[in-house]
């Protein structure tokens, strides 16, 4: 059964808690294109809801598919936000940010009344970390704010290697907001709370990709007996 197929599974499952008027968030990354794609199918045929982009990426996609969008200063409540993560942990603690988008992502979810995750079985971890941690920081004192970055990993308990982010042409990647990437190969996160605090004390760190309190439930497309397997987790 292939990661793709799973994907599927999670975000078809994912457009049967979509109701007819709803405010959506619209997530970014492969799984959340497929919930893209999916919900297009749903709104092609009559179904009525406005969604939030939370990349550049996603609003192609959304608009490819003919799903009306809305901003959130038209639409700063949200009724509903389904994205992917990178991890998630077993109390719906969350990596994101693989994909660069970890920004609108947060401030999306966080104007979300709901927030489902959908993810593959091989997202699920008991400790967050193995998937490097994104960074998002400012261009203008890259090197100091990299320091100041690595205290505040070592002060929360936590060590690994930087890495600036690059795209395929070798150039620092750039977010939709003109930020740069810090990728921090941890391992391990024991305590995110406090890492995450740490990391917003920092000058020049814009966000990060720990997303702590925000996912209300997830959907996990499993394998099982070559078939996807459902499991839900929190509310969704
Ligand atoms: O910045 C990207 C997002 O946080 C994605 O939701 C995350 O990287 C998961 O992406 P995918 O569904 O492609 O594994």
């Amino acid at each position: 059964m292939s990661p793709a197929a799973l994907k599927r599974a999670a975000a078809a499952r994912a457009v049967e808690l979509v109701e007819d008027g709803m405010r959506l968030g619209l997530g970014t990354g492969s799984t959340a294109t497929l919930f893209v794609e999916l919900l297009g199918e749903k709104v092609r045929a009559g179904l009525s809801v406005v969604g939030v982009p939370t990349s550049e990426a996603t609003r192609s996609a959304a608009q490819a598919a003919g799903i009306p969008l809305t901003t959130l200063d038209d639409t700063p409540e949200l009724d509903l936000t389904i994205d992917g993560a990178d991890e998630i942990d077993p109390q719906l603690r969350l990596i994101k940010g693989g994909g660069g988008a970890l920004l609108r992502e947060k401030i999306v979810a966080a104007a979300s009344r709901r927030m489902v995750v959908i993810v593959d079985g091989a997202k699920r971890v008991e400790t967050l970390g193995r998937f490097p941690l994104p960074i998002e920081v400012v261009p203008f004192g890259l090197g100091a704010t990299t320091r100041a970055v690595a205290a505040a990993i070592g002060a929360a308990g936590c060590d690994g290697p930087l890495t600036l982010r690059r795209g395929a042409d070798g150039a620092p990647f750039l977010t939709d907001g003109g930020h740069l990437i810090l990728d921090a190969g941890l391992a391990r996160i024991p305590d995110p709370e406090a890492l995450a605090r740490a990391l917003v004390a920092v000058p020049g760190v814009v966000e990060h990709g720990l997303f702590i309190g925000l996912a209300t439930g997830a959907i996990v497309a499993e394998a099982a007996d070559g078939q996807p397997r459902i499991v839900t987790l929190g509310a969704a």
